[in-house]
């Protein structure tokens, strides 16, 4: 059945016409092995043509890549040999889906949702992938956070076929050839983790593997990423979690982590394998590594590879770009405000940073923006002053100030007006300090958004109950002089909207009730502008509904991604963090703000991501850092190109020719020899 090619054949990946990509060139015969998975599909040649989608019989329907279950037409289970092995009815993928669709429903429990979302990605890639992208905000709490941090923490329970590669620190000097088991050659991004800080649940090692998987669907659902460009890497180099030392079910190292020098070299030996595998346009995403490691690992290597941390400056652009939205809501520039960060770790790092070049470009110099910026860790508040100084990764944003371990207190002290969650604590932002921000200021905004749900910093129930909603009349904010944004209830639905001039203050016969000058969209609405890391409920507050936004780095990698991957981008500046923060916070409508979200839709955030990745494509020319050449002429649709296709295609016998300028997108950089 797999025949040696002919004269001056091609072989070519398993993906279809037309994403193949060929991999030899020769014109002497090639033997295909059917041992090595990337030739098993090419058993079908004619001539010099191949027809790279002949996987027959059984083993077409045991392909999630090939598998389309009911859908085969007839002719295509004659052609394909599986005529008989599936029912009579022919279902379309339109009917699949709703079949999907019943049957998570029929589950009440989430893991199991999620146990079906993986045994169907393992049937059928394509369903899957559609199923997902069409139905964002129903399955991405399944597949993503809070779910995936449920099924990180019972990976050994649930863990069934291998997806990804697990790389040991006792694999350290064959990395290379580990990754040349992985049957897929043309990869361009590797979403990769060492465990160690798997979402806010800690060190949970080599079950860590949940977060790159679900990452990288994200890629594919999200931003159109092929399936077969993508890698998911666990780099198990043990674990301090005692628990799981002693748990039985354990399925990695048994051993306590590899640290320092050693684990350095490990890490070095990773890069430098990957673009010798892979390609040095290869997209290294770093996820979930713990501070110790995450910022010094980013530095060491942001200008060697194309690479970038996610919880560092993915977070910091879809936190950067919720405050941008937030702008419009409470009139105050960026520059206006004074930050709190609970916690000041990766991600209160990242979004400061970015938050201070954003302050920058409003005019404010890097000294003046940095002196609106605080953090408070374990230790208290990062003060100069306090007892073991500010640890060194934070060291930008220490101040001159007395020391202060109460947090509320610091809330109370500070007045921040705008608050940010990056701590890991659950429940952190307590009801008086919640009181103490609508003291603060008119619209605090708050950001609860340590995942999952479990630590987040604030529900966004209590959010909204604690700050209290514009109608509400015991506002603590009431007794100030500032405009309000509180209208009387009286006037409420009574036409008063309107007759408002917005231009003048006027007070109403009850004197604390003022008509304020902001548009009265805004004014209708909870008094804090509240965002999540991990999904809430719409929140009920004074008889109306308000659905707050999960302000969460998926609104940012997968754009980033298709941008970078569509111009084989070398390097990834910070600059293009700050443009994706820009694109995505231009996606929020004034019905979006209306009914309290700064983010879009989660429906929305397909069409977010190919927004940002052409805006990151058009910076990629713009600064040279692209490497697909001569640039197209049109930029957009050239990103879009290169998506990938959900729908059901023909999995009849295709005869092609060779056409290598048509059917080939050939990668513009070769993987580099490891010796020169
Ligand atoms: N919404 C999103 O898109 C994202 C959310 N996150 C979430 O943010 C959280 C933090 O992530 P990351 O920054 O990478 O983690 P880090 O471990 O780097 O940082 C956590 C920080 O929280 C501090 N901290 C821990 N306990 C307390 C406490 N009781 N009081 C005050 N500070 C405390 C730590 O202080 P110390 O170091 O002194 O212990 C540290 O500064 C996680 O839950 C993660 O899931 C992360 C990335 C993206
Ligand atoms: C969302 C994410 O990356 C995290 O919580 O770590
Ligand atoms: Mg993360």
């Amino acid at each position: 059945m797999f025949s040696c090619v002919p004269r001056s054949l091609k072989c070519c990946t398993n993906i279809g016409p037309k994403r193949a990509l060929p991999y030899v060139l020769t014109n002497s015969p090639v033997f295909l092995d059917p041992t090595i998975p990337q030739c098993r599909t090419y058993h079908e040649v004619t001539g010099n043509i191949i027809c790279p989608n002949m996987v027959r019989g059984i083993d077409h329907l045991r392909d999630p890549r090939l598998n389309k279950g009911l859908a085969f037409t007839l002719e295509e289970r004659q052609a394909l040999g599986i005529h008989g092995l599936l029912a009579a009815k022919f279902k379309s993928q339109e009917e699949q889906l709703d079949i999907c669709r019943i049957s998570i429903d029929r589950y009440e429990d989430n893991l199991n949702k999620y146990l079906y979302l993986v045994e169907l990605q393992d049937r059928n890639e394509k369903l899957f992938f559609r199923l997902l992208s069409e139905n964002v905000e129903k399955y991405l709490p399944i597949v993503y956070t809070p779910t995936v941090g449920l099924a990180c923490q019972r990976f050994g329970l649930i863990y069934r076929r291998p997806r990804g590669l697990f790389i040991t620190i006792n694999d350290k000097g064959h990395i290379f050839n580990i990754l040349k088991n992985w049957p897929e050659p043309d990869v361009r991004a590797i979403v990769f983790t060492d465990g160690e800080r798997i979402l806010g649940l800690g060190d949970l090692g080599a079950y860590g593997m949940g977060i790159p998987v679900g990452k990288l669907s994200l890629y594919t659902a999200l931003a159109g990423i092929k399936p077969h460009q993508c890698l998911p890497i666990t780099l198990d180099v043990g674990t301090d979690n005692q628990d799981l030392l002693e748990d039985p079910l354990y399925i990695g190292l048994r051993q306590r982590r590899t640290r320092g020098k050693e684990y350095d070299e490990f890490i070095d030996e990773f890069m430098e394998a990957c673009v010798q595998r892979y390609g040095q346009n290869t997209l290294l995403q770093f996820e979930d590594f713990a501070l110790i490691n995450a910022g010094r690992l980013l530095q060491k290597y942001r200008h060697k590879y194309c690479t970038f941390n996610d919880d560092i400056q993915g977070t910091a652009s879809v936190a950067v770009a919720g405050l941008m939205a937030a702008v419009r809501v409470t009139k105050r520039k960026l520059s206006e405000n004074i930050y709190l960060f609970l916690g000041a770790g990766s991600a209160s790092n990242g979004i400061a940073n970015l938050t201070v070049a954003a302050m920058m470009s409003e005019g404010l110099t890097e000294r003046q923006a940095r002196e609106r910026v605080y953090m408070f860790d374990v230790d208290g508040l990062l003060s100069t002053r306090r007892e073991g100084g500010v640890p060194e990764h934070a060291k930008a944003f220490g101040k001159d100030i007395e020391p202060e371990k109460d947090f509320e207190a610091c809330v109370a002290k500070i007045k921040p007006s705008c608050l940010i969650g990056c701590s890991t604590v659950g429940g952190a932002f307590t009801p008086n300090v919640l009181q103490q921000m609508a003291k603060n200021i008119e619209r605090p905004v708050i950001f609860a958004l340590s995942n999952p749900t479990s630590k987040a910093e604030c529900t966004a129930q209590a959010a909204y109950d604690y700050t209290e909603a514009s109608t509400g009349s015991n506002s603590a904010y009431s007794s100030r002089s500032d405009p309000l944004t509180i209208l009387h209830p009286f006037l409420i639905g009574k036409g008063w909207e309107r007759k408002v001039d917005l231009t003048v203050e006027k007070t109403h016969r009850k004197a604390k009730y003022l008509i304020p000058e902001r548009p009265l969209l805004h004014r209708l609405k909870g008094r804090c502008i509240f965002a999540s890391g991990s999904p809430f409920p719409p929140v009920q507050y004074n008889g109306k509904e308000y659905h707050t936004g999960q302000g969460n780095n998926s609104y940012i990698f997968p754009g980033i991604a298709l941008g970078v991957i569509a111009t084989a981008t070398h390097h990834i500046p910070e600059t293009m963090f700050l443009t994706a923060a820009r694109t995505l916070a231009n996606y929020v409508s004034e019905a979006d703000l209306s009914i309290g979200r700064i983010y879009p839709s989660l429906a929305e955030v397909k069409d977010v991501s190919l927004s940002i990745a052409i805006e990151v494509a058009k910076m990629a020319y713009d600064e040279g850092l692209a490497s697909v050449y001569p640039e197209p002429k049109d930029i957009s649709k050239h990103v879009e190109n290169q998506m990938y296709n959900y729908n059901y295609e023909s999995s009849m016998p295709v005869v092609w020719g060779w056409k290598p300028e048509e059917k080939f997108n050939v990668r513009p950089i070769q993987p580099v020899p490891k010796n020169i």
